[in-house]
């Protein structure tokens, strides 16, 4: 399969928004690189002046001069590298997690969280990397072809001597390039497999700790480690024997251009600073052989950005222009369909739910509840057909006028704020203290938040919620953005009879102004809805008042677990 030119996106933005700085490394190194240059012939004037007895004077200045002008050049130039990179890795972070978020839970389903988290950090500090690498290669390969220059000017035929050579280094520093990739790509694969395992396990270590399973689960953690060790050995290997092989042979380039040379001093057709030169000259000529070192960490930044590139590459929903008419949460589902892996999960040809009242979802474990309820908050777009909220196609709003039309509230809802009372204001600008209360008051919230060692402004990670208490925070969340449509998925799972009898009386509280749709696993949350959609399959086996489903044996079934 032909190779995607992935990575390329990324780092051409890179240079081209860090090119101020860019072009600052560019300069420095120039400059840098000139100031190296002029120095040979300068110390070759200066030999031959103290040799001929003239006055030295001059050409040892300029020689120091050159000396600190490349010294200051070449700090200059790691200043600015280093803010490139810098600057460079914080755009491609921010472009990715943007592109992250916008892509919405398939992202992080697709990739799995560890091998995004990897990508996000670690792959995004080494692309950052590639443009300041890549200007410092460009400019640096100006050093040694400028060497050869002065080499053909000081004396033609020791330029002759090197370049018979050069076809070598050449094939040298192909294959090092083909080598080095491959490896690091698949030294990064690696990677992102342990951290992916990695961050399941952290989410998991309940789990893991319940089944006495830490050891299996460390060795699953750790399963792709010896590739990684492969790999890392591999490039290591690479670089060493192409560092070993550009060893061997650059000191013999230089050995021929110092022969050569010699035999032109014996012959009386070079001066001994000539020769010093000429020496020099060959010396930064073969500066080439630094480029191995410098060509692997751009070929690592490369395959870092093609790692990038496939989270930018991940889809995201399109937004249109349109505007919600006046309306009360009218749901209608037509033809949708929702297919994972090429397998059927949701078909519901014809649904219409009115607004203004309460829709209750049933049905056994994997029916098809949790897929309806993101089809309707457009968490998710189904795989064929459409579905409408007043009348308006979903994929035609705005995004503004989806997020603040629909609110939603989940099973186990992550508390996103850097406070328990950002975690519930969470999207709305300036809530205002009364509002967040009142919203906490009606998810049975209040109580235990006030509790909490800073109340309201307890930090998330210092506040120790139970699930059924998280839940109600994510409850207190939908309810301070009151939309025209509010989808609970499996939100009240975690609440006691009573609390959840509690909340109820707002949930189904007769609002004909938004319509609520109520995942539900107990009977009496059905029984309050004005309807029940009951799934089976992923289909609809029938609508309407639990009451009348109740009748049936098979309905009642589905709450056979008696919740
Ligand atoms: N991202 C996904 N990839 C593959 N299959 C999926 C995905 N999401 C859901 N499914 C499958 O779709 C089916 C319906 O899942 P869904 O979560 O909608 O069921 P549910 O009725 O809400 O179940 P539960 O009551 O257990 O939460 C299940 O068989 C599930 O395995």
């Amino acid at each position: 399969m032909p190779r995607r030119p992935f990575g390329e996106a990324p780092l051409r933005d890179g240079l081209r928004q860090g090119a101020g700085l860019a072009a600052l490394v560019l300069l420095c190194t120039l400059a840098a690189a000139a100031a190296t240059l002029a120095l040979p012939a300068a110390l070759g004037r200066a030999f031959d002046a103290v040799l001929s007895g003239e006055d030295a004077t001059g050409p040892v200045v300029e020689c120091g001069l050159l000396l600190g002008a490349a010294a200051l050049f070449t700090a200059l130039d790691a200043l600015a590298t280093a803010a490139l990179g810098a600057r460079t890795t914080a755009r491609l972070r921010t472009r990715t997690l943007r592109h992250v978020l916008a892509a919405g839970p398939r992202a992080a389903e697709r990739l799995g969280p560890g091998d995004l988290v990897a990508r996000l950090v670690g792959n995004a500090a080494q692309a950052g990397a590639a443009p300041a690498t890549a200007v410092a290669l460009a400019a640096g390969a100006l050093l040694p072809a400028g060497a050869l220059v002065a080499l053909v000017l000081t004396d033609w035929t020791t330029a002759v001597a090197f370049a018979v050579g050069m076809p070598l280094l050449a094939l040298l520093l192909r294959l090092f390039v083909r080598a080095s990739g491959d490896s690091s790509e698949r030294y990064l694969a690696a990677q992102g497999l342990i951290a992916g395992r990695l961050v399941e396990a952290v989410r998991g270590a309940r789990t893991v700790a319940a089944a006495g399973t830490r050891d299996r689960e460390a060795a699953r953690i750790l399963g792709p480690l010896p590739e990684l060790r492969r790999q890392g050995l591999r490039m290591w290997r690479v670089q060493g024997r192409s560092t070993a092989q550009a060893a061997t042979l650059l000191p013999l380039l230089q050995l021929s251009v110092l022969a050569v040379a010699g035999l032109r001093v014996a012959a009386g057709e070079l001066s001994v600073g000539g020769l010093f030169a000429a020496w020099r000259y060959a010396v930064l000529a073969t500066g080439i052989g630094a480029f191995v070192g410098q060509l692997n960490a751009l070929v690592r930044a490369r395959r870092a950005a093609d790692r990038l590139q496939e989270v930018l590459d991940l889809p995201t929903p399109h937004h249109g222009p349109s505007q919600l008419p006046a309306g009360t949460g009218r749901l209608e589902f037509r033809g949708a369909v929702v297919r994972h892996a090429g397998r059927t999960v949701l078909d519901v040809p014809v649904l219409r739910l009115p607004g203004g009242s309460v829709t209750a979802v049933v049905g056994r474990s994997g029916s098809g509840k949790s897929s309806l309820a993101a089809l309707a908050g457009r968490l998710e777009d189904p795989s064929a057909g459409s579905v409408l909220l007043d009348g308006v196609p979903l994929p035609e709003l705005t995004h503004t006028a989806l997020r603040t039309a629909v609110t939603q509230a989940f099973a186990r809802p992550e508390l996103v704020g850097a406070t328990v009372h950002d975690t519930i204001a969470l999207g709305v600008r300036d809530p205002g203290e009364a509002r967040v209360v009142q919203a906490a008051r009606e998810a049975c919230a209040h109580g235990f938040v006030r509790r909490l060692p800073a109340g309201y402004a307890t930090p998330c990670p210092s506040a120790p919620l139970s699930g059924g208490e998280r839940q109600r925070v994510g409850l207190a969340r939908a309810f301070t953005r009151p939309g025209r449509l509010l989808i609970l998925d499996d939100a009240l799972s975690g609440l006691d009879s009573a609390t959840a009898a509690q909340v109820g009386e707002v949930l189904f509280h007769p609002s004909p102004s938004h319509a609520r749709l109520v995942v539900a696993h107990r009977p009496e949350t059905a029984a309050r809805a004005d309807r029940v959609v009951w799934l089976e399959d992923g289909r609809v086996r029938a609508v309407g008042p639990h009451a009348e489903l109740w009748r049936d044996p098979a309905y009642r079934e589905v709450f056979g677990g008696g919740e």
